[in-house]
């Protein structure tokens, strides 16, 4: 299930639940006759009513709908009227269920800041009103309420990215992996075209790898993809993003960069590859093939197949070198 998916249906469920439990307060209300807390629960229902139905129709944007600020703040302000206006026993109790819509439903900063907006107030007139004890009751398990369900959020948020960051990082180099690499690919060439910008990348493999590895060991060989992983980003200017694929190959996308351009960088990583002492194996070289998309360029895999036939290119006229492929160009 996707995030988006994730959250339509979290959304849904919530304001659902919250429009249930005000809706069955609203009729309680009336069959006792308290007839403002009934017209109170009523709007309140409706918004949260309007809340799902916004959700189900922004399902496809449900990560960043806007709307949702609006009704909670909606809600949130009913609320405190009601508080300001009312003088209804057990008013106060009706924020615990807004303020778990409030952080299930809003970006936790955004719903942490509401709730106080709604919380601060309500303590000052909660002292105003009642006896201390009851008060610091009151405001305290809001308040608790309120540290519980954000601490969730926050955990359930950092979970969330450490999962993403681990489906995308090479456990070994901690460079992007391989699956990310067609997906930002992708988007490149989209962008390119777009903008008809220049769009370069490079595949480059370590010189004699096997061999490296039959001599010190595939622990060793792992270190020092680790350092020029590092070493790489060091080299690589900020919007460049690096990959680790297989076998000791490494895949850069250069955005911004022209044939021109590519071959600097290029050379540029070579030479100071070539020229670094790396740590157990002293000495080592890179194969580099680069290519610069043509206006005929639309799939990665064109990208990335001229990429690695450059790379191999590279490899067979001596390794320790460089060799660009033109990319195509359609006339139109
Ligand atoms: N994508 C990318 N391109 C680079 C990088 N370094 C150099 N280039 C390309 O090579 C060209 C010449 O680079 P340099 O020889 O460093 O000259 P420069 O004038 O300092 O380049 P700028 O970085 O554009 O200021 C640049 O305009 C880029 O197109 C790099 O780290 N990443």
């Amino acid at each position: 299930m996707t995030e988006t998916r994730l959250r339509t249906w979290t959304h849904a469920f919530g304001y659902g639940i919250a429009c249930l439990f005000i809706f069955t307060l609203a009729m309680q209300n009336l069959r006792y006759g308290f007839y403002e807390l009934f017209y109170l629960a009523s709007g309140m229902a409706v918004l949260t009513l309007a809340g799902a139905v916004y959700t189900i129709i922004c399902r496809r944007h449900q990560l960043s709908a806007p709307g949702h600020l609006v009704i909670l703040s909606g809600l949130n302000s009913g609320m405190l009227a009601a508080l300001l206006t009312m003088d209804a026993p057990g008013i106060s109790h009706w924020a615990m269920p807004l303020l778990v819509l409030n952080l299930l439903i809003l970006p936790l900063r955004q719903g942490v800041g509401l709730s106080l907006l709604l919380l601060v107030p309500m303590s000052i007139i909660l002292f105003l009103e009642k006896a201390p004890a009851d008060a610091i009751a009151i405001t305290g398990g809001l308040f608790i309420l309120l540290a519980v369900a954000a601490l969730y959020i926050w955990h359930y948020d950092h979970m969330a990215q450490s999962a993403e960051d681990l489906a995308i990082t090479d456990p070994v180099t901690g460079a992007h992996n391989a699956r990310f690499l067609d997906e930002t690919l992708q988007k490149e060439i989209s962008r390119a075209i777009a903008t008809g910008h220049c769009l370069s990348v490079i595949d480059l493999s370590i010189d004699y790898a096997d061999e490296v590895a039959d001599l010190h060991g595939r622990d060793q060989v792992q270190g020092l993809f680790r350092d020029m992983t590092e070493h790489l980003f060091g080299v690589i200017r900020a919007g460049d993003t690096l990959y680790t694929l297989k076998d000791s190959e490494f895949f850069l996308i250069l955005p911004f960069t022209p044939e021109e351009g590519v071959r600097v960088i290029a050379e540029r990583i070579r030479r100071t590859i070539a020229e670094h002492h790396w740590p157990v194996v002293g000495k080592a070289t890179v194969s580099l093939g680069c290519t610069t998309r043509g206006s005929g360029d639309t799939r990665t895999d064109t990208l990335r197949d001229r990429a690695h036939q450059a790379m191999e290119e590279a490899r067979r006229r001596g390794t320790d070198s460089v060799w660009f492929s033109p990319g195509e160009t359609i006339e139109t």
